[in-house]
């Protein structure tokens, strides 16, 4: 999608910030002080926040601490959110990456509109095409109305990684790790089911302010130590790395950064 304006002058991206904390209590904490700062930031610059998640073990982690707040630290109203994939069954199937942010996350945000939530369009589920072409045009009305731009500037995404280092629905070896026009794209063959999904591209995850993968457990180990010891391995995940102002987190626990040999960083906002 969407040529036009002239490209950015290409500088190297910055290198990941990786952080680790105790528990995974922990980190979901320190997840919502740096998703509030990410907030006032944009609103800031913007008066408004564009947020993408994703689905798996994320919604938990994210809502735990922005849930019930008492502080006023959060400006719902300000919030736009997207899915940095989807799973293409129904809004209410136990697959769905929004049904799944609903239940962990939206149902306990009264303040959060549904309108204020980008979901695809299920009258299209049996066009994965066609239901690609139109999540897509949701991201150009909310980031170019009617001006052209080249790419969507998220404020914050908010990834996963699965097991075989996949991010979004982008997976080992898939030809969309090569996708450089559209910003979403469908995927059919899904190593991973269900198999009919769609999901940003990098285009997307590598023109953001702020990308953060959240990764709790010793599940995660394998995958942490190959993404950040590894990176010319190219496993999807590791290609995540945004242009310049661009910046790259990774929120983990102990028991997921334990064998990394990847510097770690002290949290600071
Ligand atoms: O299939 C998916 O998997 C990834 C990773 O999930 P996790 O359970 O290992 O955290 C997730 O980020 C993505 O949104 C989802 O569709």
């Amino acid at each position: 999608m969407a040529p036009i304006e002239p490209n950015a002058p290409s500088q190297k991206p910055a290198p990941p910030i990786l952080y680790s904390f105790d528990s995974s209590d922990d980190l979901s904490k320190k997840l919502a002080d740096f998703v509030i700062k990410a907030q006032n930031d944009a609103i800031e610059r913007r008066n408004k926040f564009t947020l993408a998640t994703s689905g798996g073990s994320l919604p938990k982690m994210l809502a735990k601490y922005l849930v019930g707040r008492t502080d006023n630290a959060l400006r719902w109203d300000k919030w736009e959110i997207f899915f940095a994939d989807e799973r293409l069954v129904p809004l209410d199937h136990e697959d769905s990456n929004y049904q799944l942010c609903h239940q962990e996350f939206f149902s306990k945000v009264p303040e959060l509109k549904r309108s204020q939530i980008h979901t695809i369009d299920e009258s299209l589920l049996d066009d994965a095409e066609e239901l690609s072409d139109a999540y897509e045009k949701q991201l150009v009305q909310a980031f170019a109305g009617k001006e052209a731009v080249r790419n969507p500037v998220f404020d914050l995404i908010l990834l996963g990684m699965g097991p075989d280092g996949h991010t979004c629905s982008l997976f080992p070896g898939h030809e969309l790790l090569t996708e450089q026009d559209r910003w979403v794209a469908p995927i059919e063959d899904s190593p991973k089911p269900p198999p009919r999904r769609i999901t940003f591209t990098y285009p997307v995850l590598n023109h953001a302010h702020r990308v953060a993968f959240v990764l709790a457990g010793e599940g995660k180990q394998e995958m942490l130590s190959k993404c950040l010891d590894q990176p010319e391995l190219g496993l999807p995940a590791s290609r995540v790395r945004p242009s310049p102002p661009g910046d790259i987190y990774y929120f983990t626990d102990h028991a997921a950064s334990k064998t990394t040999q990847y510097a770690k960083s002290e949290f600071k906002l």
